[in-house]
């Protein structure tokens, strides 16, 4: 029987689930014949955890964790037959939640229903499944719910194999949550001795050389391959490299650090703390300056020295969005005055142009620069598709003071533009208020961006120093495994 697991850590008990999972042979490495015709290094057989009831329950409870997590609201629950069938009932046995049930095929007599249980047209109905890779599984068992009135919103699946699922199901309106994805399974697995460097290796190559799915909406989760990949320091070295841009590729490439703060803390000291204690390890420190609730112009002094002893940016997550006119004051006056002390600033790209104009008027001569949001980490942002596509082309046409985008993967090929990413965990998942976690090594290496931007996976770390070196090491890690693949 599996080891007992852990739950009052979600990170040990992952991560115990992981070994559980590869200790039952429910994730095999080899050479295997899919049902699509491909021959995978890798192969799930989820189905064996019906003889391992306590592992059973666990998984039941990560899944309605996940969904919880995310903020996810529900009026039933279906499992996608059959893996999944028997981690609905749990789910609904031990939450109290009704349960639908997906036949395969109507029965020929009697009601031939092909959804057994009571249906309310208008409820939410969660869908749960053991494995996705393409999508279509769960879409199959949405489009029956559907034609029964059902509204599905959202589906959580244990282990995602990252092969495009995800923005097949979010071209359809549906979110995924997945407990664990193929990445995260590697990592553990490896450092935990279970397979060797070549094996994982040969299976993140599968991953990404078999993706079944290109997003039409572009979303915050969608990756986007690059044709051409180059280092940091050589992206700094182009001509057009807005001058800021220059500066943080090459801070990056000496201290080898792809790996952004955000301080979301109360009180100056702390931040200042944090600032001195971290800034070694870090290319940008990111504030929220208006949460700090004793600011003064010392403070922002201490910061500016602190950013250079340690060799590192300032980013004040100000998001403007308003006309020209008035950001540009917000910028440079009332009690914050930004612009005397953060080399970076964004913005929404919403106003349209003014937005740029204003801000650019104050932060050109200085030589500072802006980000702007193209897309948000948090569940149902509603910058994605032809929105995130415009913000793109705002940004390429003001190169003269924007030099990259808050977004969740790559999403301009020019090189110059600096991709940073917010929403990053070890350990993904959600806050519970709408906040949506990817791992450094899906953000870097699979997506693409350049810069992972933590707050609450190292702030809440009793030891924020270890925590802060161990994203630190995975996103450059990350990094690396990116330049090596292209090359
Ligand atoms: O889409 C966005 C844009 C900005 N943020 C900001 O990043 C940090 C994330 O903090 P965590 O504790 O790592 O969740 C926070 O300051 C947000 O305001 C974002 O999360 N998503």
């Amino acid at each position: 029987m599996a080891a007992q697991i852990e739950m009052d850590d979600t990170n040990v008990s992952l991560d115990s689930l992981i070994l559980n999972l590869h200790d039952i042979q429910a994730v095999k490495f080899g050479t295997f014949k899919l049902k699509s015709g491909l021959t995978s290094p890798i192969y799930f057989d989820l189905r064996v955890i019906v003889s391992h009831p306590a592992l059973m329950n666990q998984v039941a409870n990560l899944l309605h964790k996940r969904a919880e997590d995310a903020g996810v609201e529900f009026d039933s629950v279906c499992g996608v037959p059959y893996t999944a069938l028997p981690l609905a009932t749990i789910i609904c046995s031990t939450k109290q939640y009704p349960m639908l049930i997906r036949r395969k095929e109507a029965k020929d007599y009697g009601t031939k229903r092909l959804i057994e249980g009571t249906i309310h047209p208008g409820d939410r109905c969660l869908i749960v499944e053991d494995v996705v890779t393409s999508g279509s599984s769960v879409l199959e068992t949405a489009e029956v719910l559907e034609k029964e009135g059902l509204k599905i919103t959202d589906a959580v699946v244990l282990m995602d194999r990252e092969q495009g699922g995800r923005a097949r199901l979010a071209d359809r309106g549906i979110t995924l949550h997945s407990v664990i994805s193929v990445s995260r399974l590697l990592d553990v697995l490896l450092k935990a001795g279970r397979i060797d460097t070549a094996t994982s290796q040969n299976v993140e190559r599968f991953i990404q050389e078999n993706n079944t799915y290109i997003s039409k909406t572009n979303d915050f989760s969608a990756p986007k391959k690059s044709c051409k990949e180059l280092s940091y320091g050589a992206r700094a070295a182009l001509p057009d490299t807005h001058p800021l841009a220059v500066r943080l590729l090459k801070i990056t490439e000496d201290k080898k650090t792809n790996l952004c703060v955000s301080a979301d803390v109360t009180r100056s000291e702390e931040l200042l703390e944090i600032a001195d204690a971290l800034g070694p390890l870090i290319c940008v420190l990111k504030t929220h300056v208006d949460i700090l609730q004793d600011f003064t112009a010392d403070v922002a002094s201490s910061l500016k020295e602190l950013a250079i002893k340690h060799n590192f940016l300032i980013f004040e997550d100000r998001k403007f969005a308003d006309i020209g006119s008035t950001v540009k004051h917000q910028y440079e006056g009332g009690l914050y005055r930004i612009s005397s002390w953060a080399h970076i600033i964004n913005a929404h790209a919403l106003p349209g142009p003014g937005v740029l104009q204003g801000l650019g008027a104050v932060g050109k001569p200085l030589g500072h620069g802006c980000l702007l949001i193209a897309q948000m980490s948090s569940q149902g942002s509603l910058a994605t598709g032809d929105y995130t596509q415009a913000v793109v082309k705002m940004a390429e046409d003001h190169t003269d003071f924007v030099f990259g985008f808050i977004s969740g993967s790559k999403i301009s090929e020019k090189p110059g533009l600096v991709h940073m990413t917010p929403g990053v965990q070890m350990l993904t998942g959600g806050d519970g208020l709408g906040q949506q976690y990817s791992s450094p090594e899906d953000v870097i290496c699979t997506k693409g961006s350049d810069i992972i931007i933590v707050g609450r996976g190292i702030l809440a770390s009793s030891d924020r120093l270890r925590a802060a070196e161990e994203y630190r090491t995975a996103g450059w890690q990350a990094y690396l495994k990116r330049l090596s693949q292209a090359s």
